[in-house]
């Protein structure tokens, strides 16, 4: 199998978020977890600070900057670390403290390291698909979420609505409601004759 990740979808805003580095990255890393979540917890610490991490901590009650070195204590608390500085070695010592002390953590300059990656994220109202090229080619699955954007239909929130209502609506046990489902939907994976 040549792709073992195994996809989920994180509820950021009950958990939360510690960055390391205030840079290019730890500012991509935090605006992809904002833009799915804008109640996202997420404290950034790093010497120094993008202007446009600042522009967000003001813009954010949730996000939090602190200017000052990592240090071990910056871990307390948090569910999920990215490591985004742009010192290898100090890199590899969050990754070793993040273990230490249980968290799960993305390491942005070694893939090997990371327990999870980020995906490229496809939104359609309710629907979201996340896309990864097992660490392969970002920029490809950058591409692939612009090409399944501009395919799939905006209807489809409409579809998911209305099937949420009529699963509300549906009597009998699971079984009978599975298959009332499936056949409303059949028509979904049926060729277009
Ligand atoms: C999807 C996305 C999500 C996000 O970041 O939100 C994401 N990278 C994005 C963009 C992007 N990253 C890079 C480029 C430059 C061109 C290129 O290299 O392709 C571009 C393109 C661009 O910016 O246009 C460079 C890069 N990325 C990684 C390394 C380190 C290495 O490989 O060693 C280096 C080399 C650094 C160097 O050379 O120094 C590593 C990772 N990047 C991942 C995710 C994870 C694997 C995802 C997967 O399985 O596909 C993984 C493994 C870990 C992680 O970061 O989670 C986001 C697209 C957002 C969107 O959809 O618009
Ligand atoms: N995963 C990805 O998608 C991806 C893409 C490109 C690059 N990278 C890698 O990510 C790393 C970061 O790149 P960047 O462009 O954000 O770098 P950058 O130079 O823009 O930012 C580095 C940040 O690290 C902070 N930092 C340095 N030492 C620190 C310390 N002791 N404590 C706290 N913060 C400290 C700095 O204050 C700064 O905010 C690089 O190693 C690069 O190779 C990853």
């Amino acid at each position: 199998m040549e792709n073992q990740l195994f996809p989920v979808f994180f509820k950021l805003n009950r958990l939360h978020v510690l960055v390391v580095g205030g840079g290019n990255i730890g500012l991509e890393k935090a605006q992809a977890m904002l833009q799915n979540c804008p109640e996202s917890n997420i404290t950034i610490v790093a010497l120094d600070f993008l202007p446009e991490l600042e522009e967000i901590a003001r813009r954010y009650p949730n996000v939090e900057l602190i200017r000052k070195p990592f240090s071990c204590g910056d871990l307390l608390g948090k569910d999920l670390v990215v490591a985004a500085t742009n010192d290898h070695a100090l890199n590899y010592t969050i990754w070793e403290k993040a273990k230490g002390s249980k968290v799960l953590i993305n390491v942005a300059d070694t893939p090997e390291l990371c327990d999870f990656y980020l995906g490229s994220i496809v939104q359609k109202g309710n629907l979201k698909i996340a896309i990864s090229t097992n660490g392969k080619s970002p920029t490809v699955a950058k591409r692939l979420k612009q090409v399944l954007q501009d395919a799939l239909p905006d209807t489809l929130d409409d579809v998911l609505n209305k099937l949420y209502i009529i699963r509300d609506k549906l009597k009998g046990d699971f079984t009978a409601k599975v298959k009332q489902l499936n056949n409303i939907t059949d028509v979904l994976v049926k060729p277009n004759h």
